[in-house]
């Protein structure tokens, strides 16, 4: 491809930001995931943490529904937070009761910085009332999640644990949901561009982050 062609806004927001994309989606977590060796106390840590994500993320959600400019948007978002809201809510409850944590070691956990920083932005970016931001902290969540699962190499491993966490993020109608925030993003983040590099830049930062704290625990 020349390198005069004009890149897509999404493409260009992950240059930006390109080394702790790559750090992120290349991580030791990914790579234990891929292999079924992420530790227990590591992946009892990270889907504690990853539970808590999920709570902000639906406000999140809450704000893209109302901040959408068409109905088309609207209705994808509705569809995809009753889709959060189901199965992969269950996901969490049986992998809890497969690692053998304990609603009490749940409860007792406190938050990482991480974990803090997301339920932050999330708000923050909900709070904008700006659909670009939203969708720009979106993207992160849900694209750079894509990427990992769907470069990793097959077969997966045995354990549900580890291979529907793989899948949760690599199939046809999660990589249909991130073709879409991806086209969004394209059409209304070119004018406003400096809220969407802000958000952008962050969330990629605290993706980073979340990975390694899972493993700021004994194993
Ligand atoms: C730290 C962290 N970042 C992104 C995701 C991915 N993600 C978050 S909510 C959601 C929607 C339905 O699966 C997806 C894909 C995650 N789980 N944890």
């Amino acid at each position: 491809m020349p390198n005069t062609t004009v890149q897509r806004f999404t493409e260009q927001l992950r240059q930006a930001n390109f080394q702790t994309w790559e750090d992120a989606v290349g991580h030791r977590f990914v790579q234990e995931i891929f292999a079924g060796t992420v530790p227990q106390p590591v992946m009892a840590q990270y889907l504690i943490q990853d539970h808590r994500f999920l709570d902000s993320f639906l406000t999140l959600l809450g704000g893209a529904i109302a901040t959408a400019d068409t109905f088309e948007a609207r209705l994808r978002f509705g569809r995809f937070a009753g889709m959060v809201s189901g199965d992969e809510n269950t996901y969490f409850l049986r992998a809890f009761e497969a690692l053998g944590v304990t609603p009490t070691q749940r409860e007792q956990t406190p938050d990482t910085t991480s974990t803090q920083g997301f339920s932050a932005i999330m708000r923050e970016a909900a709070a904008t009332r700006e659909y670009a931001a939203i969708l720009a902290v979106l993207n992160v969540a849900e694209w750079l999640y894509q990427d990992w699962a769907t470069r990793g190499t097959k077969p997966l491993p045995k354990d549900f644990v580890h291979a529907e966490w793989v899948t949760l993020h690599d199939n046809a109608f999660f990589n249909d949901f991130v073709a879409f925030l991806r086209s969004e993003l394209d059409r209304v983040g070119p004018t406003q561009q400096a809220i969407a590099h802000d958000f952008f830049g962050r969330a990629v930062g605290l993706e980073l982050n979340f990975f390694d704290q899972a493993y700021q625990v004994p194993h």
